[in-house]
């Protein structure tokens, strides 16, 4: 029996007419949940760890020529070496779940508190890049908020960032905005981006084989003025071809007012093949250079310790009943070990109600960008400016002053921030 005609597959197509926003109100048929959680989807950011610190290595060498025009040259490279990661993450960011498991997955929804660590030892290139680890955290449960950060401290590369997601369905295409940014600095070049992430869609909910296709615009804003303006499109849009999208380099947000001032144009699938050529014109005409190809190498999965080493707190360790239930199909099993890990999380809300005591986040801090002292100089401020970008809590990627932008008051002007001092001074969880 093919899955879209199974009785729970159509009862919960039917569930979608009363969505009320919440994801896990729906009843998700159990052979559509995946056996991971949400708080491992943050690995997606770094499978390709020599992409996300080649731009490092972007710079003026001693004895160059320090002109103008030179300093230039280099920072133009290394915003597409920088493009050139980002690019590279959308594959595992959004296709790995159809490529492992046949389609995309519900993920299991992470409880407050649970954390998920892991390192890439340098296996990558022939440069010894060091060890890259990854902190993720479930920062909030209502809404959903997963705190990230990648860090190679020989090269002092750091990511950090945060993700929600609000969905809505439009007839039975599951559309979701993304909350949140990612910062990504370069200690010893002493630049910051600031990354943005794109609006998507699950399409294919009706045939019970949903796949995700990116939407809208995604910006990358870099410290030195430069900005990537990148914008996706599905089969049936402009190129036709599924996951395909366009970016173009300005030297900053005022000359991406026109694509004729584009320093280069990029252009292709971010899940295969892409091509780059000088000025605005479309790359995609034959004999222009490769870009990137999604498809040439594997991604790079982390070192996770085993299950038996990890902490309570620890996503595999925590839902291991879950996840061996989810892969045995045993749909009873799956229900009743969830209800367990439900039934304690409420317990534990209700005793920090009745103590008035409130969960305490782990390595991330919430940080109130109203009031300029309590903002850290990561330089988000002046990033989401330069950018023309909204800084408050709104769909990533909003243009200051548009319909979706709000005005900024203490509760929509916080965003998760890591904090590197309380992960040092961690004493129960390790990489
Ligand atoms: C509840 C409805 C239902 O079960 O439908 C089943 C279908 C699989 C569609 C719903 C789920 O689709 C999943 C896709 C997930 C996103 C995939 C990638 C990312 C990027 C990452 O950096 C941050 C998280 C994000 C946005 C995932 C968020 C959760 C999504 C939308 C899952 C849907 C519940």
């Amino acid at each position: 029996m093919s899955m879209a005609s199974s009785s729970s597959w159509t009862s919960f197509l039917k569930s979608i007419a009363s969505f009320n926003g919440d994801l896990s109100s729906l009843t998700a048929p159990p052979f559509i949940l995946s056996p991971y959680s949400l708080t491992e989807y943050s690995e997606y950011w770094a499978e390709h760890p020599d992409l996300l610190i080649a731009p490092n290595f972007i710079c003026l060498e001693p004895g160059m020529t320090s002109s103008e025009s030179a300093r230039t040259a280099m920072e133009l490279k290394r915003m597409i070496a920088v493009t050139r990661w980002f690019i590279s993450t959308l594959r595992s960011q959004y296709c790995s779940r159809n490529e492992s498991m046949g389609t995309e997955k519900k993920p299991l929804n992470p409880f407050l508190g649970e954390v998920f660590v892991g390192k890439w030892d340098d296996k990558s290139s022939e440069k010894n890049l060091g060890e890259t680890f990854l902190l993720s955290e479930q920062v909030s449960h209502h809404p959903p908020e997963t705190g990230y950060a990648i860090v190679n401290k020989k090269n002092k590369v750091t990511l950090q960032g945060y993700n929600g997601i609000r969905t809505w369905f439009s007839t039975t295409t599951l559309n979701i905005k993304q909350y949140g940014h990612a910062l990504l600095s370069y200690g010893e070049l002493d630049e910051t981006y600031l990354v943005t992430l794109p609006p998507l869609h699950i399409e294919g909910l009706i045939t019970a084989s949903p796949f995700v296709e990116l939407d809208g615009t995604s910006y990358i804003q870099a410290s030195n003025g430069l900005i990537a303006v990148i914008e996706y499109s599905g089969r049936g849009y402009f190129s036709g071809k599924k996951n395909s999208f366009k970016a173009r380099i300005f030297r900053d947000q005022l000359s991406a007012q026109s694509k004729e001032n584009a320093l280069v144009s990029i252009a292709g699938q971010w899940s295969g093949k892409s091509y780059i050529c000088k000025g605005y014109g479309s790359p995609l005409s034959k004999g222009d250079q490769l870009f990137h190809d999604a498809q040439w190498k594997q991604a790079e999965g982390l070192t996770v310790k085993p299950i038996e080493e990890q902490h309570p707190l620890e996503t595999r360790k925590a839902w291991k009943k879950v996840a061996d239930a989810i892969k045995a199909a045993d749909y009873d099993l799956i229900a009743k070990e969830k209800t367990i890990i439900e039934n304690q999380q409420r317990e534990m809300r209700k005793k920090e109600a009745e103590n008035e005591t409130k969960w305490e986040q782990r390595w991330f801090d919430p940080v109130d960008y109203t009031s300029l002292e309590g903002a850290p100089d990561d330089r988000f401020l002046s990033l989401a400016d330069m950018a023309n970008l909204s800084s408050g809590n709104v769909p990533s990627g909003t243009t200051k002053g548009s319909k979706y932008d709000v005005p900024s008051t203490t509760e929509n002007m916080k965003h998760w921030r890591l904090n590197l001092e309380k992960w040092e001074k961690e004493t129960e969880i390790k990489l």
